[in-house]
Order: C-alpha cells, then structure tokens, then sequence
C-alpha cells in the first residue's frame, strides 16, 4: 500500500531507509516538544537543523530528488515551516521557471548551494489577490540602465512573503515595470535585500517580520518597502519577456506566464495536503483505537471508540478523500512538470488548461482536508484539544492553504471562467473543441442515473452521475450570466451576480476530476489485495460525496429518493468494511513518530503513560509555585483573608 500511496515500490523503500537513517541521528530530532519552545527559540531549533542537514543532506538524501527533500523536510524540520521554507518552494522553482539561461548560470547554482537564502514577494499589505493593482513599482532608467523598486505608499509595503523578515537576503519581487511612463504590469525582479556578509538590510531597504500567525511560526512572513532602490537592468527575470537597454519591451508567449511559480505550488501543494490529512487522521484513528468509552451493548466491557458508528463516519471518508488528493495530486504534478517543459520550449498552449484545474484543485483540497483535520480533533475529545496531540497545529498550517497561492473563492471562480467558456462552446454547437477535462460537457446524458440498476458496472454509474450534476450546474449557472448580459448587465456585474453558483460549479467539475484520478488509480492496480483495500475506499468515497452533493442530482430527478436511500445504505455499508483495515490504511503513509509530533498519535499506542510524561515535563511544572502566584494571586488571597 506504501508504494501506491508514494508512487513506487522504491519510493516507499527509501522513505523508510531515510526515517531509518534519521532515528539514528539524534542531532536532526526536536531537542523539546516544539509546543513548549517560545517562537524564537523554534527559530532557533530549525535554523540548528537546517543547518547539521545542509552539511550531511548527501548522507540521507538524494538531494536532486524533491520527493526525497519533502519527506527529509517533514521528519526533520516538520510543517511547522523552516528558514528557508520558500527559498525551495517559490524561489527556485520562479528562477528555474522565469530567469533566462544565463541568469540561471549566475544566481540558481549559488541558491542550491544556499549560499543565499531566498524568498517569493508578490503579496502586499493592500493587495494579495488582485495583481493589476500592487503598488510596487519598478520604474526602468535609462540613463544608468537600472530599475528603480518603490513603494509609494504603506499599502505597497510587500506583506506575508515567506521568509523574508528575517532569513532570506534575495527575493524574487514583482513590481509593476513602467518603461518611458508606460506600465507594462506585474514582472518579476531578481532583488538583494541584505548585505552577504553582515546580512544587515541593504540601504533603501526597509524589512522585518509580520508577527505570529495561526499556526507556520517557524516561518518568518515579513515586510517590505522600497526607497527608490536601484537594480541593474539584467535583474528582471527575463527567459520569457525582455527588456533591452534602449527600454525596448518584449512582450512574452503568454500574458500569464510570469505567474508560474503560483502555478507551481498549487499543483505540489495537493500532496502536501494530502500527507496532512492523512497525518491528522493517523492520530486520530490510532487513538480511537486505544481510547475506550461507553459500551455499545451494555452487557460487555468499554468499546473502543472506533467502533461507534458515528466515529467511523467522522473518520473513514476523509481518510478515503486523503488517498483521493494524494492520486489526484501525483496526476496533477505530472502535468504540471510535462506543461512546464512545454513553456520553456515555447509551447504555451497547455497553460490555461492546468492554471483551471490547480485552481479548482487547490481549493477543493485545501477546503475539504481542513475539514478532515477539524474532525480528527474532534475525533480525540478533549486529547485533541492538547498540543499533545498535535492536531491543532497540522490544522493551523494546513488552512493556510485555503488562502496563501490564491485565496479559494478567488480561485475557484478562475476555473469558473473556464468553464463558462467550455459552456460557451457546447451552446454553439462545438463541442469537439472542448479539452479532455471538460468533454463530458458536450456529452449527452441519460436522463436517470442507473445506481443501484445495473449490479457489477463498477464506478461507471457513479463517474455518470458526477458528470451530470458537473455538467448541469456549469450549464445553469452560464445560463444565468449569459441571461443577465442579454438583459444589458455589463459583463463584471453580471458575473458577480452569478458567482456564488459558478463556484458551486467549479467545486463539483473539481471533485469529479478527484474521484476520477481515485478510478483510474484503483483500475491500474494489479495486486489483488491492495486492489481490494482500495476498491472499499473508493465505494466509501464516491458514495460519501454523492451524497454530499446530492441535492444537486435530486432537483432534476437525476437520482431517485430510493436511489438516494442505496447510496446512503452503501455508506454505512462501507464503513463498516472499512473499519477492520482503518489503522492499516494510515499505518501504511508510514509516517514516523518523528514526523508525527504527536503524543497521543504515536505508534506505542501507550496514551496514558505519554500523556502524563509530556504534561510533567510543561515548563510550567518546573517549579510548584509560580512566580504569577507568589507576585499576584497570593498577596491577593492573603489580603482577602485580613
Ligand atoms: C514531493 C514534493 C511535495 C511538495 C509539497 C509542497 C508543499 C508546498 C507547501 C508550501 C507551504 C507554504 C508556502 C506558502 C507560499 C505561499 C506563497 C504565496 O501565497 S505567493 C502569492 C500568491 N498569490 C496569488 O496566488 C494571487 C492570486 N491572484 C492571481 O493569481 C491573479 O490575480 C488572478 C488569477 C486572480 C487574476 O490575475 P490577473 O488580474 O492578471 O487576471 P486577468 O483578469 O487580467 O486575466 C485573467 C485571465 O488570465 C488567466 N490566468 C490567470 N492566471 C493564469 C495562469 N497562472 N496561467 C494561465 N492563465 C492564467 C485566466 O485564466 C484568465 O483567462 P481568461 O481567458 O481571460 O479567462
Ligand atoms: C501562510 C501564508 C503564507 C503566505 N506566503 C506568501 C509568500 O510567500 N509570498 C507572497 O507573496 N504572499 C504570501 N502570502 C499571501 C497570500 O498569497 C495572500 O494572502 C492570498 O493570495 C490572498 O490575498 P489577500 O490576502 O489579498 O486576500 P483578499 O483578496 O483581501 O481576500 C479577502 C476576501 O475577499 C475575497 N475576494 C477578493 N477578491 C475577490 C474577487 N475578485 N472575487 C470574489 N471575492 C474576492 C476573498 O475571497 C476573501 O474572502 C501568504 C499568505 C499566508 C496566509
């Protein structure tokens, strides 16, 4: 199971070489439970690390592999972010993507070195999401050939970039190029922010870090002014657009295509989430196989509480929506890297294709596994509710997702554009120019669903019945905007008006692509017994999110109430299927108690003993008497008592 969930047998075998390898090296371990160390000092733990695995990377790794950096990355370092979090998520990958091939030879060898630190700053404190409108301007002068970066105002301050407050001394700014009072809008610039050697912030550079967050705290989100900062000319990353010294523009392929590096985390994020969730339900479904209250039938001793029916439903879908966004993300990474081949050799035509599905993506998988994680706390009563058990952070961090890459709502309504365009297509009658991902649309459909009609049709009659209700409501809700810009709405307002049900478009087009990358996982697999494992999974999950989307194919009598009373008895059905394989089904992510970071989650499975262990050793238990009691609360007491 741990070579479908990771890709490959060799995949799941070095995985667990490299947990193996880090056991022994009690160096790379926390030095304390993080939930006990101050903000600074978890800095401080990180950068300790990072820094013991820059030198022995070679020793564990293979450090050209992401898949392998990711995993060294959670055991080591954890979710809780890192020095250099953005320096391998958004700095290389914007340079790989962006900088031409002789800007590559100069800057990406030295950041794979670290001999600098770098960072993604895009995000403003007035503007996040709509681009046209930063600030930050990056005005090119001729007479010295250099771009001049300034932030006008304090809403242009650049706002939340990852590692910019205190670690990184590059980043990789995007400002709005004005050439000859021109604005040629948002590009990226290649930008020194601190000194190499004293690391203090270079004059005109004004930085600092934004303060704690929800969760992500070993993560240095900073600030950002410009005063009048001058780089030179060659700094505008130009493999796709160009600017030559006599300020002549040249335009790239694309208009977009400078958004890649966006692009780039949303098609990796999808597993990240995915190791969360399934990290989260992990703790939960183990714990839920320790914990014992109340007695199902009265005559026999405490049950565990794994064997209530509502703790399985609270559990088991999510843990089948976990394998879900950990298929549907390799597909999406594969794409993603077969797409990004293409646009460096020119081909841009792929673009607006994979920039639809990550957003739908991103937002449907952020979404659902915050509420998968929410529910696995809840799944831990009070436990859940302790740092011990970890979850709360995995939570904190994983909902960061929901807004960092493109806020969700904002997303989902940029796969809606594409949609009502495909919609566009099937309503003139050319339904043959519709993508793969969206040929469904111009599909006919039956005008029933045959669940429950046809026995041994596999999933086909489920994959219909998501095709339906996908197909109709991008339909209607394209009705509805073409219907309010034929009555003379103007374009924007009309589709403001029609926003709310064309993300309910997007979600639905979205979650059909996720079971149908769960469908074609399950079909491709040959061993019988994982096949097996998964095929219960998969009839949890499709008739999980049928139901929860229900309403939908109910309206137009699509499905039946009894067809609706089989998928809810299908349900139940396979929860308790489910139930003997549970622990397994997590077990086999293979995650190590390192990597866990839990107290109730460990795979011992001595709660109690390692419970009480981890409050002993609270800072607050190292002496009995508390200065905030000998200060305040006993003078107070004693004062009552005169
Ligand atoms: C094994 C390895 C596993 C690795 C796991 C890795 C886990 C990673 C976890 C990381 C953890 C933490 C890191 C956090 C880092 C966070 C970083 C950030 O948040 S960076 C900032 C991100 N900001 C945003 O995402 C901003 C969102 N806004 C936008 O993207 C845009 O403004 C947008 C798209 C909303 C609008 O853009 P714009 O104003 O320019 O659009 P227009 O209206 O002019 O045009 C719309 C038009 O453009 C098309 N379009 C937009 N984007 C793209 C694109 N990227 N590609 C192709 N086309 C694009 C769009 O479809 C429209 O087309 P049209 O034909 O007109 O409909
Ligand atoms: C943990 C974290 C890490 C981050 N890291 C980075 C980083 O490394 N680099 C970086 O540059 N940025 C980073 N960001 C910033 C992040 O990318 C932005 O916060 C995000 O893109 C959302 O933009 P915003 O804050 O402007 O939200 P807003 O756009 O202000 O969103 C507020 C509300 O307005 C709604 N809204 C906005 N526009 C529309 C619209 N057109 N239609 C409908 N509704 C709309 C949204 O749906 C939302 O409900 C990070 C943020 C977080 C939380």
């Amino acid at each position: 199971m741990a070579a479908q969930i990771w890709g490959s047998e060799k995949r799941a075998r070095r995985r667990r070489e490299i947990s193996a390898k880090i056991a022994q090296m009690p160096e790379l371990h926390d030095s304390k439970p993080l939930p006990f160390m101050t903000r600074e000092e978890k800095i401080m733990e990180s950068a300790r690390k990072l820094t013991i695995l820059t030198e022995k990377m070679g020793q564990i790794i293979d450090p050209t592999d992401p898949a392998e950096l990711y995993h060294l990355n959670n055991e080591v370092l954890g979710l809780e972010g890192n020095p250099m979090a953005l320096h391998g998520v958004m700095f290389i990958p914007a340079l790989s993507a962006q900088a031409s091939d002789e800007q590559q030879a100069k800057w990406l060898p030295r950041a794979l070195r670290r001999e600098i630190i770098g960072t993604y700053a895009q995000t403003e404190l007035g503007h996040g999401t709509n681009l046209q409108n930063l600030e930050t301007t990056a005005t090119y002068d001729l007479a010295t050939q250099e771009f001049v970066l300034h932030t006008p105002q304090i809403t242009a301050l650049k706002w939340w970039p990852g590692n910019l407050g205190k670690s990184s001394n590059y980043a990789v700014v995007v400002a709005h190029m004005i050439i000859k009072a021109k604005n040629y809008g948002p590009h990226p610039f290649m930008v020194q922010l601190r000194d190499e050697k004293t690391h203090e912030p270079l004059p005109g550079i004004t930085i600092g870090d934004i303060g704690p967050k929800m969760a992500y705290n070993i993560v240095d989100n900073g600030f950002l002014g410009f005063n009048k900062y001058r780089i030179p000319r060659t700094n505008l990353l130009m493999r796709h657009t160009k600017v030559e010294a006599d300020g002549t523009y040249i335009k790239p392929p694309h208009a977009k295509i400078n958004y890649s590096a966006m692009v780039h985390v949303r098609a990796y994020m999808l597993t990240g989430q995915a190791i969360m969730l399934a990290s989260a339900l992990n703790i939960a479904t183990r714990y839920s196989s320790v914990r014992r209250q109340g007695q199902i039938d009265k005559s026999q001793p405490e049950v565990k509480v794994l064997e209530y029916q509502t703790q399985q439903h609270r559990l088991f879908p999510s843990i089948a929506r976990a394998y879900a966004f950990q298929f549907a993300g390799a597909e999406t990474v594969k794409l993603y890297e077969h797409v990004l081949k293409e646009m460096k050799s020119g081909n841009v035509s792929l673009m607006a294709d994979l920039h639809a599905l990550t957003s739908g993506l991103k937002s449907v998988v952020t979404y659902q596994t915050g509420e998968g994680i929410e529910q696995a706390r809840m799944a831990c009563g009070g436990h859940g509710y302790s740092m011990a058990s970890y979850i709360s952070e995995i939570y904190g961090v994983a909902i960061g997702g929901c807004t960092y890459e493109g806020e969700n709502m904002v997303m989902l309504l940029q796969l809606a554009r594409y949609l009502v365009k495909s919609a566009a297509l099937v309503k003139s009658g050319q339904s043959s120019k519709l993508g793969p991902l969206v040929a469904y649309l111009g599909v006919k459909s039956e005008p029933t669903s045959l669940i429950d009609r046809i026995p041994n049709s596999g999933f086909t009659e489920y994959v219909k019945t998501f095709q339906h209700v996908s197909k109709r409501q991008t339909l209607k809700a394209a009705d509805m905007f073409f219907g309010l810009m034929e009555k003379g709405e103007k374009r924007e307002i009309a589709w403001n008006k029609c926003s709310v049900e064309l993300n309910r478009a997007s979600r639905l087009h979205t979650r059909l692509f996720i079971v149908e990358a769960f469908v074609r996982r399950v079909n491709e697999i040959a061993d019988i017994r994982i096949k097996e494992a998964l095929t219960d999974l998969l009839h949890l999950h499709v008739n999980y999110e049928l139901l929860d989307i229900a309403s939908y194919a109910l309206e137009d009598g699509f499905l039946s109430a009894s067809q609706l009373d089989y998928i809810r008895d299908q349900v139940y059905l396979y929860l308790g299927k489910i139930r003997p394989n549970a622990v397994s089904l997590l077990d086999s992510w293979e995650f190590s108690d390192i990597e866990l970071r839990s107290v109730l989650g460990r795979r011992d499975g001595n709660v109690y003993e390692n419970l009480f262990k981890w409050a002993k050793s609270s800072p607050l238990n190292k002496t009995d008497v508390l200065s905030s009691v000998t200060q305040y609360l006993k003078p107070m007491m004693e004062k009552a008592r005169l």
